[in-house]
């Protein structure tokens, strides 16, 4: 990799993000809200550490058994919130209001420790669908089969077939076989984590189809191979182009996304507190605020040329969002026409959060 070229429109990069507070959002709003179960020990806050916390991986090996149900608000470019359970709640013993934690919740993230033996786990999951069912047959099922980083690749994808011919099995000898359910394999280790949330985030989102559409306008006029709209803090990508994602591009991007933060760290200016923002008490959404402040930044952007000859290009789009694009370097010589089509990219999501407010 050669050395990231300096920011063509801005004598030093921005801080694109980590400087500001936290997005301001409705009040009273409700969070859309993500339940994490498992067994103990399975992983659970470790993921929640990771994604949302940037915690190091290897930190995790330190975290305390959870005792109690942490309920965690999120703030990112959409407002929610994580529910961790500790691995050994009973639901069912009477203490719990179910309604209350099911019935408005987004989605269940079911976590599988892929390293252990797994089939109390998947009595328990088993029993967790059926139970939500009563109350919110529409939600998003995930199950993480997780810690995969120790598995080799013939192993892990035996048993993702073990447990979903299972999981499978067991809810249609129950009578709930048309129950969906999305099974990711991930590790706290690498990419695939981020990847997996991603993707529960993304099914979250009623704006998604239209996020996919103006990204796939963006690629096509600017002859872009693959486009990211990132969520900067978690490292979540929101949306992306329609075209097939491969692990290697958006493992790319997001590194690229680190690497941008760390100079910023270093070298960034201060942009001002825009912390104030959040404690005046204005009415804003919790998704992608339609503050001006927030949406009228000057362009930041960065890029990096590859050794392949592809360049990674990075957007500052408001202070939650950056837009990466991996594109060949003839592309990227029409750097007006880039430029524009960004802006106009930049103009239409304001109005797409402006109309979902
Ligand atoms: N190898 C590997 N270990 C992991 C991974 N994720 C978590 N761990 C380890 O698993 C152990 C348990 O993680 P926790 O996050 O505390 O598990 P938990 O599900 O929150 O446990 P309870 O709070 O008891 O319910 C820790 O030692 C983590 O380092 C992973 O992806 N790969």
């Amino acid at each position: 990799m050669e050395d990231p070229s300096p920011p063509l429109q801005s004598p030093t990069p921005s801080k694109v993000s980590m400087q500001n507070g936290p997005p301001p959002r409705v009040r009273g709003a409700p969070r859309p809200r993500l339940l994490l179960q498992g067994q103990r020990r399975s992983g659970k806050s470790s993921i929640s550490s990771v994604v949302f916390h940037k915690m190091p991986p290897t930190e995790t090996l330190f975290l305390e058994s959870t005792t109690r149900i942490q309920k965690e608000p999120v703030n990112t470019f959409m407002d929610f919130q994580v529910w961790d359970f500790p691995g050994q709640i009973d639901y069912n013993d009477g203490t719990f209001d179910l309604e209350a934690i099911f019935s408005d919740t987004g989605a269940l993230i079911y976590v599988i420790d892929a390293q252990d033996e797994y089939l109390e786990a998947l009595t328990r999951l088993h029993q967790t669908i059926i139970t939500i069912q009563r109350f919110n047959p529409s939600i998003n099922v995930e199950v993480f089969i997780h810690k995969v980083d120790g598995l080799s690749d013939d192993f892990k994808l035996d048993t993702q077939r073990d447990i979903v011919q299972r999981t499978t099995d067991e809810l249609a000898d129950l009578g709930f076989d048309s129950v969906h359910i999305n099974y990711h394999l991930t590790s706290i280790y690498d990419h695939s984590i981020f990847e997996a949330f991603s993707k529960v985030i993304q099914k979250l989102l009623p704006e998604l189809g239209t996020l996919e559409n103006l990204l796939n306008g963006l690629v096509s006029n600017c002859r872009i191979e693959k486009a990211f709209l990132f969520d900067v803090l978690s490292k979540i990508y929101v949306a992306t182009d329609s075209s097939p994602v491969d692990v290697q591009s958006y493992e790319i991007c997001s590194d690229y996304i680190d690497v941008v933060l760390d100079m910023t760290e270093i070298y960034g200016y201060d942009r001002g507190d825009s912390s104030e923002v959040s404690t005046v008490e204005e009415s804003k959404s919790s998704m992608g605020s339609t503050n001006a402040e927030d949406w009228s930044l000057p362009d930041q952007s960065s890029v990096m040329k590859l050794q392949n000859g592809m360049v990674l290009f990075l957007r500052e789009i408001n202070k939650f969002l950056a837009l990466i694009c991996i594109m060949r370097k003839e592309s990227f010589e029409k750097r007006g026409l880039i430029d524009y089509n960004v802006q106009v990219f930049q103009q239409a999501l304001e109005k797409v959060f402006e109309l979902h407010r």
